[in-house]
């Protein structure tokens, strides 16, 4: 039996950069020794570790904005060249943690959804306004949204507004870095539900990136732990919070639960 082909193949993927040391020697900095794993459509893969262990270096190299030391990104068995921006962005997307600084003020939230459509499409101006509008309705937001400003909108609209910029060109691939750590916990959960709605319509995968083991409990299928660069821990995210093997998931397991014993 052939095993079918996954959509995200990652094998041997590494990052080292190379900065200035003392003496004008240059320094290696190892943010991502050799790692590889798998994705499929409609499956979440939670990456989790703390600060500086590599989980932004992996984001960055998956949606192409930095090229890789070593290893291969295969999407739907096809390589993806690691300068070629605009293969990607078609396929892989990417959502940030604050979408203050990441939406520009200076435009209206049509013209920032337009923005991917004119670079990646041949979309006329009504068939890229119409799919403008179908994509604030997914997302929960009205049509006529088009014509306001970032600054006119809440913290949790304007991370919806940076999600219907990201499933415009319907990609394949959402990776969530820390994109809903700025949230309360109220519009924390309507956003988990829009994106397992969205997960489901479009049969996208998610690569979410986050602290908070809540989210990744509900979100992800499988979880990989990064620890100074290196996985640590990846399997199923019931096998990995129900049994952890290494001491950092332990102790990020206890200090949450701490945290949720304090508030109640
Ligand atoms: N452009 C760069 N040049 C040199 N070193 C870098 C660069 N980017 C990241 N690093 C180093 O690589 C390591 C991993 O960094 P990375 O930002 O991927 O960690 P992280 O897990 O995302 O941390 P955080 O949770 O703080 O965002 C760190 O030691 C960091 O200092």
């Amino acid at each position: 039996m052939t095993t079918p082909t996954a959509l995200l193949d990652v094998s041997e993927l590494s990052k080292v950069y190379k900065v200035r040391g003392q003496w004008f020697k240059r320094k290696e900095i190892t943010a991502l020794s050799p790692l590889s794993f798998s994705l499929q459509s409609y499956k979440t893969l939670a990456i989790v570790g703390e600060m500086g262990s590599g989980k932004s270096t992996l984001a960055k190299l998956l949606v192409g904005a930095e090229v890789p030391t070593t290893g291969k990104i295969k999407l739907n068995g096809q390589l993806l060249e690691p300068g070629n921006f605009k293969q990607r962005c078609q396929y892989v997307r990417m959502i940030f943690q604050d979408s203050s600084t990441t939406l520009n003020p200076a435009l209206t939230i049509g013209q920032l959804l337009d923005e991917p459509l004119k670079l990646n499409t041949n979309l006329n101006e009504l068939e890229r306004a119409q799919l403008i509008r179908t994509t604030l309705l997914k997302v929960g937001m009205l049509a006529e949204h088009m014509n306001f400003y970032p600054h006119m909108f809440s913290g949790g609209q304007k991370q919806r507004i940076s999600l219907a910029r990201a499933i415009i060109l319907s990609p394949q691939i959402v990776i969530l870095d820390e994109a809903l750590a700025a949230l309360d916990p109220s519009l924390r959960s309507q956003m988990i539900n829009l994106l397992l709605d969205l997960q489901q319509q479009m049969g996208l995968a998610f690569v979410l990136i986050s602290h908070n083991l809540g989210i990744v409990r509900h979100l992800s299928d499988e979880v990989m732990v990064l620890c100074d660069g290196k996985v640590v821990e990846y399997g199923t995210t019931a096998q990995v919070l129900k049994q952890p093997n290494h001491k950092y998931t332990k102790k990020l397991i206890m200090n949450q639960s701490a945290q949720m014993t304090g508030r109640r």
